[in-house]
Parts: C-alpha cells; sequence; structure tokens
C-alpha cells in the first residue's frame, strides 16, 4: 500500500484586490473583492514507502503549496491526500510523529542558541527518552560530520552546518515520510554535495520516503529515479527520469577538435552543426546514431579531442513545458 496517497488534490487562494488611494483603503475594509489563484489542481499521484522522488517545476508551479497539504500546514480547496495512513490537515500527534517537513529558506533552530538547545526541546516535543535522545543524536552526528559544530551558536555556523544542522533537527524524531523543499538552496558545491550524500545514506539506512523539490538539477539526478513535473498547478508528467530524458532530449551534442580545419560541407554529413569555430566544430547527434557518428569522424578524420554531452536536464524539462502533457504512469 503506498504510504503517500494524492488524489485530485486542489488548492486555490483567495487574494485580496486592494487598490491604492484612500478609497482604495476603504473598498478594502467596507467591500473586499478577492481574485483566485489556483495555485494546484486536480493533482493525483502515490508513492510507495522508501521512494526517494524529485518534485519538479518552474517558480510558482505549485511545489511548496502541494507540499504544506502533504505536511498539513495547508487544508486542501479540493481532493483527498493520505500521509501514512493520515489525513494530514487533522495534524493529530501521531501524524506529526511520522514526518517532517524542511524548508531551505525557513529555519527552526534558534538563531542564538547553540543547536544543541533547540535538539533539546525537540526531544522534549516528541517526547524522546535521553538515553534514546542521546542515541539518535550520535547517529545523526556523525552521518552528518556535524561534530563539534551544535554547541556555537547557530548563527557561528555556515550556511552549509546550519542546514545540516537543521536536517538533524527534523530528523531527530525519525520520520517515516521527509518533505524537502530546497534543501541545498544557496549552498556551495561542496555543501551541496555533503548533503545529497546524507540524504542518500538517510534514506538507505532507516527506509525513509522522502519527497524533495530543488532547482539544483545534479540534487534530483543524484538521488531520484522518478520525478513529478508540475507546471501552473498541474502534474504534467510522473515517472522515470531517465525516459524522460530519452523522450524529451533525443539528441546529444558532440564536440570535436579536429587536426585541421574541415569543410562545412564535410561536418554537415556527420549531425546538426550548432557551432564551427576553426577547427572546433559542435553538432546534435540523434542519441540512436551517436555510436555509428562517433565511429565513422574517428574514421574518416584525424581528431585532436572529441566529447559526448547531453543538453542540460533545465533544457529538456523547458521543452517538455512547450510541448504540453506528457503522462508515464
Ligand atoms: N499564501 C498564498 N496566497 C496567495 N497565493 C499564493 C500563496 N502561496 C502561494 N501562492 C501562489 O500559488 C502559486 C504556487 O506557489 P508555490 O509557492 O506553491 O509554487 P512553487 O512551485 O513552490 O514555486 P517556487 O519554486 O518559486 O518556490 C503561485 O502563483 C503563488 O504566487
Amino acid at each position: 500500500m503506498p504510504i503517500i496517497e494524492v488524489e485530485n488534490l486542489s488548492k486555490t487562494y483567495p487574494v485580496a484586490i486592494k487598490e491604492a488611494g484612500l478609497k482604495g483603503t476603504l473598498n478594502h475594509f467596507f467591500r473586499r473583492q478577492y481574485r483566485y489563484v489556483k495555485a494546484v489542481q486536480n493533482v493525483s499521484f502515490q508513492i510507495e514507502a522508501g521512494e526517494m522522488v524529485g518534485f519538479l517545476g518552474p517558480n510558482g508551479a505549485g511545489k511548496t503549496t502541494t507540499l504544506k497539504m502533504l505536511a498539513g500546514l495547508i487544508h486542501p480547496s479540493g481532493g483527498s491526500v493520505s500521509v501514512a495512513s493520515y489525513i494530514p490537515f487533522r495534524r493529530q500527534p501521531k501524524f506529526l510523529q511520522k514526518i517532517s517537513l524542511v524548508m531551505g529558506q525557513k529555519q527552526q533552530l534558534l538563531w542564538d542558541l547553540p543547536a544543541m538547545d533547540s535538539l533539546r526541546i525537540n526531544a522534549a516535543v516528541y517526547k524522546i527518552p535521553d538515553k534514546e535522545f542521546k542515541r539518535r543524536l550520535g547517529e545523526l552526528t556523525e552521518l552528518l560530520s556535524l561534530e563539534d559544530k551544535l554547541k556555537q551558536p547557530v548563527r557561528k555556523l555556515s550556511l552549509g552546518e546550519r542546514m545540516k544542522a537543521e536536517l538533524l533537527a527534523a530528523l531527530l524524531h525519525q520520520p517515516q515520510v521527509l518533505f524537502l523543499d530546497e534543501p541545498t538552496l544557496g549552498l556551495d558545491v561542496n555543501a551541496q554535495v555533503a548533503v545529497r550524500e546524507f540524504l542518500k545514506l538517510y534514506n538507505q539506512h532507516y527506509q525513509a520516503t522522502i519527497l524533495l523539490t530543488s532547482h539544483y538539477m545534479a540534487d534530483i539526478t543524484a538521488l531520484c529515479d522518478r520525478v513529478l513535473i508540475i507546471h501552473q498547478g498541474q502534474l504534467m508528467y510522473d515517472g522515470n527520469l531517465d525516459k524522460l530524458l530519452e523522450q524529451f532530449a533525443p539528441c546529444s551534442e558532440i564536440r570535436v577538435e579536429f587536426a585541421q580545419v574541415l569543410p562545412p560541407e564535410q561536418l554537415a554529413d556527420y549531425g546538426e552543426i550548432e557551432a564551427i569555430e576553426g577547427r572546433k566544430a559542435r553538432f546534435l547527434v540523434p542519441r540512436e546514431e551517436l555510436t555509428k557518428t562517433v565511429s565513422r569522424i574517428l574514421a574518416q578524420t584525424e581528431v585532436v579531442d572529441l566529447s559526448i554531452t547531453d543538453p542540460p536536464i533545465e533544457e529538456t524539462i523547458g521543452r517538455l513545458f512547450n510541448a504540453g502533457v506528457v503522462e508515464e504512469k
């Protein structure tokens, strides 16, 4: 049975319209008018226990709103949602024991106090016995390489250390389901890798279910086989990331540095030319012809250097948005 079940989930936010000036202010008080933002529209998906799923979409697509509904922070306008067999917006204590929501741009640790103090508060809130608290703390501190960092005020930690301490605080009660909204936001490359590695270990170690949003595609490719893609509140894709790339990135790019300048007519024979700069050229070649084309180039020309790259995933996803609704269930 899936641990997360979402069916026709929708959220519409009413936004009060306020015009400028005194008349606008008076109208705002006495005849308030609203416009309605359809942030999430009829979204349905299921996630099995232990899965790690990427949740992608451009700014304002509805990712955070969906996560907030899954975590029970906001009430859906329509549809149904169940997480670990609980209805999230009822916020039952047993449900709260099973989940955690971490938002990269918000923090729960108290700024002027050492993280350890906030961790003790969390332990009390979640009624974790002292011995168990120490055991979990030791385990997570080691996994996150946070030794020596928990006793200094949070404001003195680097951004990466703070994010790791936030994760520790969010995981102390050993949630089965983790909702992560941009957990690597603003971190440098090393810290991003550290957080990613930790999430992978945590998922394997505790069989936790993780739904993760990130604008860094490297997070998604490193962690998630499956992605959900949302655009303008609607689910456009639910399936394997590799299949998505095959479908929407049918070409790979070959970059070649030849020993001498070759005529464009000869180069055009190898693929769609993207650019020619002296002895260097870039071509787009359909994936299924890649091996054949590379062999031909190597057999027919003298090559100094050759490399093959896939187009950036962001570009591929942009193509998906232009193509319209695609589903792979
Ligand atoms: N409290 C709110 N009141 C009114 N509108 C809101 C509210 N929260 C979000 N919205 C609107 O709902 C839509 C979806 O927002 P949401 O924050 O869920 O998107 P997102 O995919 O998380 O975006 P981002 O990647 O920028 O964080 C946006 O149009 C946003 O302006």
